[in-house]
């Protein structure tokens, strides 16, 4: 769809405060939720690599790496279209005539690199049977719901966040918080963070998935980047490498149009309420967490994540 096309869709309205609706459990938008047969139904292929995470995990800056190492360092082929255009977002589902993740990704010649952000159980059972490559990204609770409420106020796709406040307590809780003051409903798409990352997590020795942390991806680029180079089956020489540590750097991935969003007009997502490059830093939970909250949300988190041998750092 052309970006005057999905300008007048804004204008029309229809992106505004999505319907969201569950399915087994997980929150989605409404129509991801009517499209769910489809979804579950996905053809996928042995040679496709699938790169899945909670949002705001660093899954742009995953696809990204990837692109660089798949296209042996070559910046312009990185540059030949939009993150989205690129590697389909499977579930991701627009009114028509906005093509659907699956059209995009059903149109696309093998091999094909894919996202999603769903939880494990829900994967379309044909990447298991297919044994396709999956490439998990997991970035540590605090930062990951402070990174979304941002990306919730200032992208018109996803439910709004409502105040502050009332988001830690939707996000701990995984689904639909009620401020009985406001009668507000914000929510939490694709369900919650802790079985997201610990169910993934459960499934990594089972299969094909290489599981990785934002923050390691933070404090060593390098050696994290050439995890995905063997994993991918590549070999990419030094200064490729090099090369592909500096492109996918945040600094120049935020002034890379073709994987910063600014393509999407701003009746989708509007980058002067906060850029969807907007920090990129392990710990700047801290600047957002009253003392109180943090301890409420240590206590919660403990009682969340009991039992599983996952550990994040919160900070670098
Ligand atoms: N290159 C690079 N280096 C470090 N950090 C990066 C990079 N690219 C994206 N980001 C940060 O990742 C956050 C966006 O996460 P996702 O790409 O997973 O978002 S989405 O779920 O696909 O919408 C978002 O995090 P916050 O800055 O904390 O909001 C982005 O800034």
């Amino acid at each position: 769809m052309s970006l005057e096309k999905m300008k007048d869709l804004c204008l029309e309205g229809k992106y505004l405060q999505p319907e969201t609706k569950e399915v087994n459990g997980i929150l989605m938008t409404k129509i991801m939720s009517d499209n769910w047969d489809k979804i579950w139904n996905f053809q996928a292929k042995p040679d496709d690599l699938l790169i899945a995470t909670y949002a705001k995990a660093g899954t742009t800056w995953t696809q990204e790496i990837v692109d660089m190492i798949q296209n042996d360092g070559d910046v312009q082929k990185c540059q030949r279209a939009n993150t989205f255009d690129r590697q389909p977002f499977i579930e991701w589902t627009l009114p028509p005539p906005s093509p659907s993740g699956l059209d995009r990704a059903n149109k696309m010649p093998s091999p094909r690199t894919l996202k999603t952000h769903l939880p494990v159980q829900m994967l379309p059972p044909s990447f298991w049977k297919e044994n396709s490559k999956i490439i998990y990204v997991a970035r540590n609770a605090k930062d990951s719901l402070v990174s979304y409420y941002h990306f919730s106020r200032m992208n018109k796709m996803v439910p709004d966040p409502g105040t502050w406040e009332e988001y830690v307590e939707t996000f701990k809780a995984g689904k639909v918080g009620i401020d009985a003051k406001s009668l507000s409903f914000p929510s939490v798409l694709w369900g919650s963070w802790y079985d997201h990352v610990k169910g993934w997590w459960d499934a990594k020795d089972q299969h094909r998935i290489l599981y990785l942390f934002y923050e390691d991806m933070k404090e060593d680029p390098k050696r994290e980047i050439q995890k995905i180079v063997k994993f991918l089956e590549k070999d990419t020489p030094e200064e490729v490498l090099d090369k592909i540590i500096y492109h996918t750097s945040f600094d120049i991935m935020k002034q890379n149009p073709m994987a910063n969003y600014t393509t999407l007009p701003t009746s989708i997502m509007d980058h002067s309420i906060s850029p969807f490059m907007r920090k990129g830093m392990p710990g700047d939970w801290k600047n957002h967490f009253t003392v109180a909250q943090n301890e409420e949300f240590d206590k919660d988190y403990q009682k969340k994540m009991a039992g599983s041998t996952l550990t994040f750092r919160t900070e670098i």
